[in-house]
């Protein structure tokens, strides 16, 4: 190494050091080091500032006491596990009698002051066992997934949390979801990132999207049906609850012939179907949703009310035929009329960007965490993208998809478009691909599309 490496290495330390400037690429060469050796050597007093210490037990001052020894310190949490990462540590902490993970969970601004970290969280992992992640420097500034993600079946990384480990949207575990936001707070992008994430996977994409297909229709070649106005929609809803009815069959049929084994699994659903049989599950993006619930005469409320009750029955029956919706909208409540408050009761994952008024942060969170509810309304309008991320357990975090632009969106669902399967039910829904020099079409049914 020359001189005027190590100079550079001396000067950057320092500049970290002196606490001038702690970017992802500061945090990743030097920061985790220090911040390593200063977590451990200042452990033990940190844990005693911040009140997580305990005193020795009894035993052990009486033995003091004999052998006329100093009184014994109070004891911090064990450390079970020690973890840096790629945006900070993670601190697996073993509970001493008396503590519990509250304790922990109230002292993280604290231990964030004494560690000098940008971010500290924790949960409970299990019984006497928490897990404290620390975070280096703002994650969600500049989103970067990690290199390595979980990958399993219907499962896609979509977006990171503050605490810099990655928001996967699971919809074997949480089959329905809305997404609310202001205009332009960031909904689109997050979207897109749900689709590029499920064009790899073996997995049928539905859209309907009111905004004249302007989100979704360029990433056609992925899609196996869209939508791009209200009557087109109301038969794609209807095509797909008869295919849901469908694969309720064949579940019945499959289950006759299982039940009478005595130990076999009996079928409840499509994953407990046989691969070759297993019906191509079905995940239904529709884009900006009080559009399809507004009428302004009898016939457009006959169709609003034959588009709800078919998007409630989806969501109250889907889950099993392997059909998952994901709806996304500015406001979604009981203003939309008779259907929506039992349609939103069903939608389990919550997602909400930026808002302009409680009333829409209530419609995401109120029946589930009023802290939610307050940290949505929080977000800065100047940063776009970040949003909460809840769900029906009351638990919530501050989530930031990377920004993804259309053009990349495009380019992935071109590379998988051979993964899009035909599915005959909804076949005349199917997009209808021509060339650029074609594409000056209005827009129909059927319509045509370019990417
Ligand atoms: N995760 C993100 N990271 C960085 N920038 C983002 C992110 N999400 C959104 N943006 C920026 O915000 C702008 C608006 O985003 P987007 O189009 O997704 O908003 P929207 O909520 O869909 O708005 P509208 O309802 O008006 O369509 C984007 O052009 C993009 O520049």
């Amino acid at each position: 190494m020359t001189a005027f490496t190590v100079a550079l290495v001396l000067v950057v330390a320092a500049a970290g050091l002196l606490r001038w400037r702690r970017p992802a690429w500061y945090w990743m060469t030097f920061g985790v080091t220090l911040a390593s050796l200063r977590v451990l050597v200042r452990y033990a007093s940190v844990m005693d500032a911040c009140g997580l210490t305990v005193p020795p037990p009894r035993w052990r001052l009486a033995l003091a006491r004999i052998a006329n020894r100093p009184v014994p310190d109070s004891r911090p949490p064990r450390i079970l596990r020690f973890r840096p990462t790629r945006t900070g540590l993670v601190l697996r902490l073993g509970l001493r009698p008396g503590q519990d993970a509250f304790d922990v969970a109230a002292a993280s601004d604290r231990l964030r002051h004494s560690f000098s970290m940008y971010g500290v969280t924790s949960r409970e992992v299990r019984s006497g066992v928490v897990e404290v992640r620390m975070t280096g420097y703002d994650v969600l500034k500049r989103v970067q997934m990690p290199a390595k993600v979980d990958t399993r079946p219907m499962r896609v990384p979509v977006a990171l949390r503050e605490d810099g480990s990655v928001h996967y949207r699971d919809y074997r575990a949480v089959p329905h979801a809305l997404t609310l936001g202001a205009t332009e707070s960031g909904k689109s992008v997050y979207q897109r990132n749900l689709v590029a994430g499920l064009a790899p996977m073996d997995v049928a994409l539905v859209g309907i999207d009111c905004k004249q297909g302007v989100e979704l229709f360029p990433l056609a070649r992925r899609f196996s049906a869209l939508a791009d106005n209200p009557d087109t929609a109301a038969d794609l809803l209807d095509a797909l609850v008869s295919r849901m009815e469908g694969v309720y069959q064949l579940i019945r049929a499959e289950q006759r012939i299982t039940s009478a084994v005595p130990d076999a699994e009996i079928a409840a659903d499509i994953w407990d179907l046989p691969d070759d049989i297993r019906p191509v599950p079905v995940v239904v993006l529709v884009d900006e949703v009080a559009e399809l619930a507004l009428f302004a005469s009898k016939e457009e409320e006959k169709r609003r009310d034959r588009i709800i009750t078919a998007l409630v029955r989806l969501a109250q029956l889907g889950r099993a035929a392997g059909i998952y919706l994901e709806i996304c909208g500015q406001r979604f409540g009981s203003e939309l009329g008779k259907g929506i408050t039992m349609l939103r009761a069903q939608l389990t994952a919550r997602t909400a960007h930026r808002v302009n008024d409680e009333t829409s942060a209530n419609m995401a969170f109120g029946d589930i965490s009023p802290d939610a509810v307050l940290a949505a309304i929080q977000i800065p309008a100047e940063t776009r993208g970040l949003a909460i991320a809840g769900d029906s357990t009351g638990g919530w975090h501050r989530i930031r998809a990377p920004h993804t632009s259309l053009r990349q969106a495009v380019n992935t669902c071109n590379r998988h478009a051979d993964r899009t399967p035909a599915l005959p039910e909804l076949a005349p829904f199917r997009p209808e691909l021509v060339s650029s020099s074609e594409a000056l079409v209005p827009l129909s049914k059927t319509a045509p599309v370019t990417a």
